[in-house]
């Protein structure tokens, strides 16, 4: 059984109440557990996961969010950046699903997030639990 952490950037309460819900959902039907830590933006999301990765506690990790486009050069900056420092994480071997959405508008992020709709929470946190079973089948 893995125990997964699920880094969530609490930037718009109602998208991230469903892409956190489809997380834990695939992760229970997988049979695994999870722990949830909330950080102010999807910027964050990369430091919280290094930081929770210094000890043993957590096997994989789950980044959601979204980040919905505005007037300003901003959104290349927090979708390109977080994504950056995820990928960086992700080459340093953590087993990690990226679940951050980057859309030009709301109603694209609801049909993402919406765990009955394209689900991105659930296929993140399956991505996550995906490069777990990779990484101990590799090790
Ligand atoms: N505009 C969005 C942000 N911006 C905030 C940054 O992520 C960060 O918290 C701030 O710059 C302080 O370091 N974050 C999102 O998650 N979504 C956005 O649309
Ligand atoms: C991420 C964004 O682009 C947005 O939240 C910021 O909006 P703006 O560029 O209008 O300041």
């Amino acid at each position: 059984m893995a125990h997964v952490l699920i880094v969530e950037a609490r930037f718009y309460d109602h998208l991230n109440d469903m892409l956190v819900a489809g997380a834990r959902a695939a992760i229970e039907a997988a049979g695994h557990t999870h722990d949830t830590v909330t950080v102010p933006g999807a910027l964050e999301v990369p430091g919280a996961i290094a930081l929770a990765s210094d000890g043993d506690s957590y096997d994989a990790f789950v980044a959601l969010g979204v980040v919905i486009r505005g007037e300003t050069y901003h959104f290349e900056i927090v979708a390109n950046e977080s994504a950056r420092g995820i990928m960086a994480l992700t080459l340093d071997g953590l087993a990690i699903g990226n679940g951050i959405l980057t859309t030009e508008n709301e109603a694209q992020a609801i049909v993402r997030a919406d765990p009955a709709q394209l689900d991105k929470g659930g296929g993140a946190a399956q991505a996550a639990l995906a490069m777990l079973a990779l990484r101990d089948r590799l090790a």
